[in-house]
């Protein structure tokens, strides 16, 4: 399957910084888009229908799952998350540069139908670190708290499938870092369709 926009997908541990980066990276790049994904999930704090999720309620989610209308879903933490066919299938055609923020489950499966997508897992720079921002976001129970703690344990184990691997350490270095993956991908997929140097395309010689 072909498409002329490229795919990053952005995996990382709850609490290691995936939808701040995301969100920072977006203000910077105006050609990104970024897929909203479904959940059975509650809305959290702030969170709005239809901006960071939307949410569907598990019935629903399964029922579209049955008609085969997700790229890809997983069980995560307990609920159901999926990348819809209709979010994202038109812009990659009309090539637009999407972002997956998904967990490591979705973005295999991703890579699996499109393997030219770029999968970046985000890690925090320390199990203490995560922890703490974790419970300062103030808008996740303790026990959950604790149960997305012991699952980043796995989480992070996926890292080794991922095209790069990207340390949230020092945020601004983070988008930085994210920046630079996706300015590099870019070049290199335009040059593969334009049969030319990478080189040549970044100096725009004849
Ligand atoms: N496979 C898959 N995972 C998703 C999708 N949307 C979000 N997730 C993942 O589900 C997990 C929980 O997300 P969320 O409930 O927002 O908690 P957060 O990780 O603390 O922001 C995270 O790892 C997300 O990356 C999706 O469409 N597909
Ligand atoms: N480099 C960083 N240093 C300190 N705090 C950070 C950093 N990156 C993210 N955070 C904070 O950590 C918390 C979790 O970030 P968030 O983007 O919600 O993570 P995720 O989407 O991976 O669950 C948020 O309060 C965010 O502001």
């Amino acid at each position: 399957m072909e498409y002329p926009g490229n795919l990053f997908v952005v995996a990382a541990p709850s609490g290691a910084g995936k939808s701040s980066l995301v969100k920072a990276l977006l203000e910077l790049d105006a050609r990104l888009a970024v897929s909203v994904s479904h959940t059975s999930r509650a809305p959290r704090g702030q969170e709005q229908h239809g901006r960071e999720y939307w949410f569907v309620g598990e019935t629903e989610f399964r029922a579209m799952a049955g008609r085969g209308e997700f790229f890809e879903w997983a069980e995560v933490h307990g609920n159901l998350y999926g990348t819809s066919r209709a979010g994202i299938e038109a812009r990659l055609q009309h090539g637009e540069d999407v972002v997956l923020e998904i967990d490591y489950q979705g973005a295999l499966q991703i890579k699996q139908l499109f393997p030219y997508a770029v999968l970046i897992f985000i890690l925090p720079p320390s199990w203490d670190e995560l922890r703490l921002r974790l419970s300062r976001r103030g808008d996740t129970e303790p026990e959950v708290i604790a149960k997305r703690m012991v699952n980043a344990r796995h989480e992070v184990a996926q890292a080794q499938h991922f095209d790069y691997i990207v340390v949230n350490a020092v945020f601004d270095t983070a988008v930085f870092d994210l920046k630079t993956i996706v300015h590099a991908q870019r070049l290199k997929y335009a040059a593969q369709r334009r049969n030319r140097s990478a080189v040549f395309l970044a100096l725009d010689l004849p």
